[in-house]
């Protein structure tokens, strides 16, 4: 079983380690074959599921729902689930929504922010929730951001992103997720905090890596962002099981052969 101190572990020893988004039971058993070592379900369930054009819409109990379904069907993974838009706005709220996650399966829960949540992580952790704190490109602020838009660019941003980062950590956060950062922060990041950081579309220099799953299967309608690759198709167009591609995306990252140069943003 993986647990928080097996992320560390691979965090002190170098060893990269994967996360899928999943949502339902079948998924979730494939994924505990292939030995995926994290699982988050994602609230990008809202738009991956329920088809909404952001993940807004998304209510605890949509979440708790999916993680009891995905939690029931896996033993392997660590269990990581996003707290939905505006359910840990206040101290009490996170508290309650947490603890209604935490009953559902999951081992740890996710909130989009920065050092503002400090005062959440290390009320959580007190109370026995380690939390992972999503940097970046947040896409539960789409609405503030006017769109799904590389974060950390500019200097000033950058320097922000790597405090925010160390103010969470220091705050007793157990993971960080990056989305969509140039891969040099990213690693600025990685090795300024004691924490696993995960990345998705933030380089190959974090300590593990997450994909929608959906995504890595070649499911997905319109643009295709950068740091998205299908392993479900080969080069010769063959497709491999589902179980294979979740295993292929497990070898790649380990080797450190995913993600590459072409998913990366500078
Ligand atoms: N299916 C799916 N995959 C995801 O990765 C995902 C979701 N849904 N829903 C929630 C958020 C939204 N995400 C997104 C959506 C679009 C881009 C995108 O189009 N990125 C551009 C960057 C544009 C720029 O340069 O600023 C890209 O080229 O990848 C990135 C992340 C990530 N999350
Ligand atoms: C893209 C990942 C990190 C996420 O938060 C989600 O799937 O909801
Ligand atoms: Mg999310």
């Amino acid at each position: 079983m993986t647990t928080l101190s097996t992320l560390n572990n691979f965090k002190k020893n170098g060893t990269k380690f994967t996360c899928l988004t999943c949502y339902d039971a079948m998924f979730a058993r494939m994924m505990d074959n292939a030995e995926i070592d994290s699982i988050l379900i994602g609230d990008s369930l809202g738009m991956v599921v329920q088809g909404h054009s952001s993940t807004v819409p998304v209510t605890v109990a949509d979440m708790a729902y999916h993680t009891a379904n995905v939690a029931r069907s896996n033993q392997h993974a660590l269990i990581i689930a996003d707290l939905p838009f505006m359910s840990y706005s206040t101290l009490e709220d996170a508290i309650n929504n947490s603890r209604t996650l935490m009953q559902a399966g999951a081992h740890v829960v996710k909130l989009e922010g920065g050092a503002a949540l400090c005062n959440i992580v290390s009320t959580l952790a007190k109370a026995g929730t380690p939390s992972c704190v999503h940097l970046g490109l947040t896409p539960q602020s789409v609405n503030v951001f006017g769109g799904y838009k590389v974060q950390g660019r500019a200097e000033d941003a950058a320097a922000l992103l790597l405090q925010d980062a160390k103010a969470v950590a220091e705050a007793g956060a157990a993971l960080l997720v990056l989305e969509c950062v140039p891969a040099a922060l990213a690693k600025a990041v990685t090795e300024a905090v004691a924490i696993p950081v995960i990345g998705i579309g933030a380089g190959a220099d974090t300590d593990g890596q997450v994909l929608v799953m959906h995504d890595m299967l070649g499911l997905r309608h319109g643009r295709v962002p950068r740091f998205v690759h299908d392993f479900l198709t080969d080069d010769n167009n063959r497709e491999r099981s589902i179980e294979g591609a979740f295993r292929l995306y497990q070898e790649q990252v380990r080797a450190g052969e995913f993600p590459r140069a072409e998913h990366q943003f500078d």
